[in-house]
């Protein structure tokens, strides 16, 4: 099934690039000019990213692209409540990956904080946030098997209230169904906030969640939420 087979929303925008590096440089220099042009308007720009398996080509492109990185932040739409230096760091992917080089001088704003209890680090987290720039300038998600996108998981009590476009809070606390770390997530009005939004997917898998998650409530799929002008989607086989 090809990407334009499925019927997107009205305003939703796909692009099918040949293989995964190829889909990280057009990301790369989408996400790039979004961010120059926010620089040259507003004096900064600030940029969300999501972690996961595969962000990493992304990065590594994105990290060679001429910017003012000192006038850019960085963030998370989620992050596994371990420290950087763990193996499921989003964290520590960004800042091994993307935050190199000339874009080592960007301010980075996490979401981790070593603190006894998961809602304690969430309190810190929201507190961190109100420092980033909004409406945020670009955002780049990702999405599982399952249709989470952020750490925004199927099943999660506080899922609903999320998601609405009156959430309140920057920040959540959620734990993936099938993954041993309890997460912090954006909730959908700051991540949907962003000027440029775009999912970053790869495979016919992936595609067959799409297709899954046009038909369903955005709280049986998360990914659902965001399938609307003006999201970009990024899709290599
Ligand atoms: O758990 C996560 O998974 C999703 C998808 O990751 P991928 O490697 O399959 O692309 C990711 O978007 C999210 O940020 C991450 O925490």
């Amino acid at each position: 099934m090809a990407i334009f087979e499925l019927e997107l929303p009205s305003g939703v925008v796909a692009h099918s690039l040949a293989n995964a590096e190829k889909q990280a440089e057009a990301l790369a220099r989408t996400v790039a000019e979004a961010l120059n042009f926010a620089i040259e308007t507003d004096g900064c720009a600030s940029l969300v990213v999501s972690g996961g398996r595969s962000p990493i080509r992304f990065f590594e492109a994105l990290s060679a692209q001429s910017l003012d990185w000192s006038k850019v932040q960085v963030s998370l739409a989620d992050e596994r409540w371990v420290p950087p230096s763990h193996s499921d760091s989003n964290e520590g992917l960004v800042r091994r990956h993307l935050l190199q080089n000339e874009a080592g001088k960007a301010r980075f704003v996490g979401l981790y904080q070593a603190t006894p209890t998961l809602a304690e680090a969430v309190a810190g987290a929201e507190q961190g946030l109100a420092a980033l720039k909004r409406p945020l300038d670009v955002l780049v998600l990702g999405m599982g098997d399952d249709g989470h996108t952020a750490s925004l998981f199927p099943g999660n009590p506080g899922l609903g209230e999320a998601l609405e476009q009156t959430c309140e809070v920057a920040c959540v606390p959620m734990l993936a169904p099938a993954a041993p770390h309890q997460r912090i997530s954006l909730t959908y009005p700051l991540l949907a906030s962003a000027r440029l939004q775009c999912l970053a997917i790869q495979g016919e898998a992936k595609l067959d969640t799409l297709r899954r998650a046009l038909t369903v409530d955005p709280v049986q799929m998360p990914i659902r939420a965001f399938l609307h002008s003006p999201l970009e989607i990024y899709w290599c086989p």
